[in-house]
């Protein structure tokens, strides 16, 4: 973002331009969204507040009833900030004096980027005072690197922010204090490395069967399943796949589970198991596979994901197929390749990267870091799901609900990236999709949901998605 900012000051664009554009966008947006009400618009000593006092013109001209209050008094302002002060014709007031009244709206342009402290005094107690508020870039105490409150913080109805998003809008807890996040184009060219999930990234690149296709061309997922008393896992994540669209699923079970599992599989094929060299013989046909939901954390899961690593098949690791590696990881990572990919939540994630999320500056910098380690893609889970590639390519997905906290979730969501990797789809993309597909059908169940609804609920999403709904 700040090179984006440099490349276009280069081009003679000057930064009070950009607060310009600013401020009239957090106008337009304000004057869209919430038509009526008076306005306090609360402006900083900084940029932020140079936005705050360009809003406060350009909404007072589209005939709104707008106080002003600053940090400082006008007479000390500097720079771009006592430029934009200059446009507010009306008087300005001691920011406590905001205080005294409870207006319908609030514009919280006190601090953005350049917040270094926890904010104290009237600052800190507007942000406690509660009322709808709009806040201008990031809701003022929240650092918007970090996504972390570094004190009282402001809570935003709605976001108006610039050019890109940053991670405080998309990472717990920032994104809750940001409400509903908008992005305004000032004309800073942003080449962001960062995105929120949405269809819009992915939808061109969801498999399209064409006409008279068969199920050889739909790709084959191979599941690797635990013990006879560990098998359920496995099944959520067959039958994930399945429904994700992989022409032909294999469950690869223990003999002495087939049993449990030929009792359950319909669609699904069952074929046994013993060594890790019939699993290296299996990946050798096979387009994706899944090792690790109740694998067991074992010498001979490390051997067996050892050996399917040796194959062709792109591969989801899992659970216990994580944890087996937790004392010596690199051992894994020496054996990653690009196009796989991990889905640890944040236990399994410390197991294999230590003190990585906690020694970060975000959860986006530790998920890109853990993948460049281990050279394939990360899938961090959690509420703000995060999708990292080595390249430092990432995403965050909020599309999600915390009913999707449930036993075998976690199972489903890797049945349905494999799903997606089986019939060809980048693993990156694959990781995308299958996480707003589990956080969408979360949603559609809601209270009460257990894993199995799951993946009942693709067909109608997916037909949605591809147009197919009357
Ligand atoms: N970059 C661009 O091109 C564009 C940027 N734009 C806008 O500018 C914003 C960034 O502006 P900015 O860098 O001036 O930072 P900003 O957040 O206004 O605060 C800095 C001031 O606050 C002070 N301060 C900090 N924390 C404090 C605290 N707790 N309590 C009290 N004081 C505190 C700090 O003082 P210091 O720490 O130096 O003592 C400094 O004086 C950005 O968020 C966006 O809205 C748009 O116009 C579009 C173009
Ligand atoms: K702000």
């Amino acid at each position: 973002m700040l090179a984006a900012e440099q490349a276009v000051f280069n081009t003679g664009t000057d930064r009070f331009t950009l607060m310009q554009r600013a401020g009239e966008a957090v106008a337009e947006f304000v004057h869209a969204h919430w038509p009526d009400g008076q306005i306090q618009v609360l402006c900083g000593p900084g940029g932020n507040g140079g936005d705050g006092f360009i809003a406060a013109a350009a909404l007072a001209k589209l005939w709104r009833k707008v106080e002003v209050y600053s940090v400082l008094p006008v007479s000390e302002l500097t720079g771009d900030t006592a430029k934009a002060a200059s446009a507010w014709e009306g008087p300005v007031h001691k920011l406590e004096d905001a205080l005294k009244s409870q207006p319908e709206l609030i514009v919280d342009a006190l601090y953005g980027a350049g917040l270094t402290r926890p904010l104290e005094g009237a600052a800190a107690e507007l942000a406690q005072r509660g009322g709808r508020v709009i806040s201008v870039d990031v809701p003022s105490g929240i650092d918007g690197y970090t996504g972390k409150p570094l004190g009282p913080a402001f809570q935003a109805e709605a976001t108006l922010t610039f050019a890109a998003l940053r991670p405080a809008h998309v990472l717990l807890p920032g994104s809750a204090f940001s409400g509903v996040v908008m992005v305004a184009d000032i004309g800073v060219p942003v080449k962001t490395a960062l995105a929120e999930n949405s269809p819009a990234l992915w939808h061109s690149q969801m498999p399209q069967p064409g006409f008279g296709v068969h199920k050889y061309q739909r790709g084959h997922l191979k599941v690797v399943s635990g013990g006879p008393w560990n098998t359920g896992a496995a099944r959520l994540t067959a039958k994930a796949g399945l429904r994700a669209g992989a022409g032909l699923v294999t469950m690869l079970s223990p003999p002495d589970a087939a049993g449990v599992h030929a009792a359950h599989l319909t669609a699904i094929m069952l074929a046994p198991f013993v060594t890790p060299d019939d699993l290296a013989a299996y990946a050798a046909r096979s387009t994706a596979m899944v090792i690790g939901p109740a694998a067991g954390v074992t010498d001979a899961t490390r051997a067996n994901v050892e050996a399917i690593l040796k194959g062709p098949a792109r591969v989801v690791l899992d659970a216990d197929a994580l944890t087996a590696f937790g004392e010596d990881p690199e051992v894994l990572f020496k054996q990653l390749r690009p196009t796989d990919i991990l889905t640890p939540h944040e236990g399994e994630f410390s197991r294999l990267f230590g003190d990585l999320l906690a020694t970060s500056d975000n959860k986006v910098q530790a998920t890109r870091a853990a993948a460049a380690k281990a050279g394939c893609v990360i899938l961090l889970k959690g509420a703000d799901t995060v999708i990292a590639q080595p390249d430092g390519n990432a995403l965050v997905n909020t599309h999600a609900t915390r009913w999707l906290a449930t036993a075998g979730s976690g199972d489903v969501l890797a049945g349905i990236i494999a799903g997606f990797m089986a019939q060809g789809v980048d693993t990156f993309v694959a990781a995308a999709i299958g996480c707003w597909l589990h956080g969408e059908a979360g949603r559609r169940v809601g209270a009460g949901l257990i894993a199995e609804d799951i993946e009942m609920q693709l067909p109608v999403i997916l037909s949605a998605l591809h147009g197919e709904l009357g």
